[in-house]
């Protein structure tokens, strides 16, 4: 690199050089020196294979074929029973190693050849009076990953080369390594990454995710929706964000809508999030998870009545924190709201009433631009992401284009220049449902993604899972005593929030399993209006006439800390 750093003079100038004659030993000695260095380096730079080489050498000299195929044998059955007792660590460990192997045996080999032809080497003419010929610069790979779906180079820039350069040989690459699609992402200043993929992750419908395991969702920053093309989740931020889904008629849009609605079942549950969803077209789509939702609306007045209801929440609620916090905070007395749109230019472009449409045009407008921090974000979906459909197109932060019957409205929905960053949403085949890519603003180029594919009987099971009993009543899972010690676990601390929040006393004396604790209200037995499955038909709730509209979890987990003495 030192050599093309710019002191050098370039082109040199062909001329005759002196001719000096050296005895033959000197030449001999000149190339055998060369030679052991070159060795070294190979050490220096494989101490791995080259020291895995020698020692097989030693151990086929000393026990001959049999003996390697024993050692063969015996690395074959060690793999095995590592890979049942821990499935990770050996899955790590064979990727890495088969990594190691295509580097050298694939990339490797065809480096120099693919960077030169591609024009991303550097040539110097170094020619002379008796030779034509040039000095090569070739960029040097720095790093190496490998997984199932795609395999990425880092690669250190040559002086005066830009990503820009690389991305336009992206097309070439590709042919050069076989492989599916290559893309072209920036990492540190100097350095690039260039993923090639091989096998397309998405070209099955993606399950669903586990969201109320022990790999569910961590919070409403990284709601699972489906799968990246690089294998991994596929994860949407909600919180302080609105999600804008783009698509033709059949791209998959609902399940887009439907993998994030039961991502969030669980915080639905919880008291930290409430749906609220506006289905204009007549509600077919939505209907099935009424039963989950805070409040639905599916025609044109109840509609604009809920989005007045959510403007005038997101406003009080901006009043409460001005000066306390950037960011609200869902908690179970004031929960996220998420009002979620199917069809949204059906509420902004083919309203035919004037004074209904200006009354839905201000209130989401007001929504998009102001309801992120105080805690109301919109989701919605949209056919025709044009300006005359949908004005409101860039207040959306995340963006997600799924199939799209033009090119141009890519730039439309995911950015300008997100088409030529590869995001070619015009070319996704039909019966790929649900794939697209997502962007998100400041975060770099748009990703290729799937949602997963919740169908009839799962979005049931969800909605049964998760639906809140009607809002009036507080169910508690068993008969609790008035006035009782009672030993054993703790309290759900989601209870004990609702009962905060409503003003109605506190626990006293709660954690460590030995200490006892007190329930200091009294309480009544109540119908319990609409309890989950499994859960008795009565209950019993604080007696007081304050109105209650939480809900607690499921306090299975928390063993029978109710039962009477
Ligand atoms: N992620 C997915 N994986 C596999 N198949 C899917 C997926 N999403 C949708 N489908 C299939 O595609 C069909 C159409 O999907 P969907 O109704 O979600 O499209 P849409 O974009 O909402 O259409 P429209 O705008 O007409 O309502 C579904 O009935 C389903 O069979």
């Amino acid at each position: 690199m030192r050599r093309i750093n710019g002191d050098r003079r370039f082109p040199s100038l062909p001329a005759r050089h002196d001719k000096i004659r050296i005895p033959l030993w000197w030449v001999v000695v000149g190339m055998l020196g060369r030679l052991a260095g070159r060795c070294l380096l190979v050490v220096l730079r494989h101490p791995v294979a080259v020291g895995a080489l020698v020692i097989l050498t030693a151990f086929y000299r000393q026990t001959g074929l049999l003996g390697l195929g024993a050692l063969a044998a015996f690395v074959v059955l060690v793999s095995g029973a590592w890979r049942l007792a821990h499935r990770a660590s050996f899955d790590r460990a064979a990727w890495w190693t088969w990594g190691r192997l295509r580097l050298v045996a694939v990339y490797r080999r065809k480096w120099r050849p693919a960077t030169l032809h591609c024009g991303l080497a550097i040539q110097i003419p170094a020619s002379n009076a008796e030779t034509v010929s040039f000095d090569e610069y070739f960029p040097r790979i720095r790093g190496f990953r490998a997984s199932v779906a795609v395999e990425s180079l880092r690669v250190e820039l040559l002086p005066g080369q830009t990503p820009e350069q690389w991305a336009e040989q992206a097309e070439a690459l590709r042919h050069v390594y076989r492989a599916r699609a290559c893309r072209v992402r920036c990492d540190q200043v100097g350095f690039i990454w260039l993923d090639f993929y091989r096998r397309d992750p998405l070209d099955r419908p993606v399950p669903p995710a586990d969201v109320d395991g022990p790999d569910g969702p961590d919070g409403l920053d990284h709601l699972p929706i489906g799968r990246r093309e690089d294998g991994g989740p596929w994860l949407l931020p909600l919180r302080g964000s609105h999600v804008l889904v783009a698509g033709a008629t059949g791209s998959g849009k609902g399940s887009v809508l439907w993998s994030l609605i039961r991502a969030l079942g669980p915080a639905v549950a919880a008291g930290l999030v409430e749906l609220w969803v506006c289905d204009p077209k007549g509600g077919m789509e939505m209907a099935a998870g009424a039963r989950l939702f805070a409040r639905f609306a599916y025609d044109l007045p109840s509609i604009a009545d809920l989005l007045d209801d959510a403007v005038a929440r997101m406003q009080s609620r901006a009043d409460g924190l001005r000066g306390v916090a950037r960011l609200h905070t869902p908690t179970v007395g004031d929960p996220l709201i998420v009002v979620l749109v199917d069809e949204i230019a059906a509420l902004t472009a083919y309203v035919t009433d004037r004074d209904l449409k200006r009354r839905l045009s201000a209130s989401l407008g007001l929504l998009l631009s102001q309801g992120r921090a105080p805690g109301v974000v919109v989701v919605a979906a949209v056919q025709d992401p044009r300006k005359e459909t949908l004005p409101f197109r860039d207040l959306f932060p995340v963006r997600v284009a799924l199939r799209l019957v033009e090119a141009e409205q890519v730039d439309l929905v995911l950015g300008a220049g997100a088409h030529d960053k590869g995001a070619r949403c015009q070319d996704i085949p039909p019966n790929l449902q649900g794939t697209g890519y997502v962007a998100e603003d400041g975060g770099g180029d748009p990703v290729r993604v799937r949602a997963s594919w919740p169908d009839d009987a799962e979005i049931r099971r969800t909605i049964d899972r998760y639906s809140a009993p009607a809002a009036g009543a507080l169910a508690v899972l068993r008969p609790v005593p008035p006035r009782l010690e009672l030993p054993g676990p703790t309290i759900a601390p989601e209870i004990a929030d609702i009962l905060r929040a409503r003003g109605m006393g506190h626990l006293l004396g709660l954690d460590g399993p030995a200490r006892r604790r007190r329930v200091a209200w009294p309480w009544r037995k109540a119908e319990v209006p609409r309890s989950r499955p499994g859960w008795p038909a009565a209950g019993w709730v604080p007696d007081t006439d304050r109105p209650v509209d939480g809900w607690v979890p499921d306090l299975a987990e928390y063993g029978d800390p109710w039962a009477e003495k």
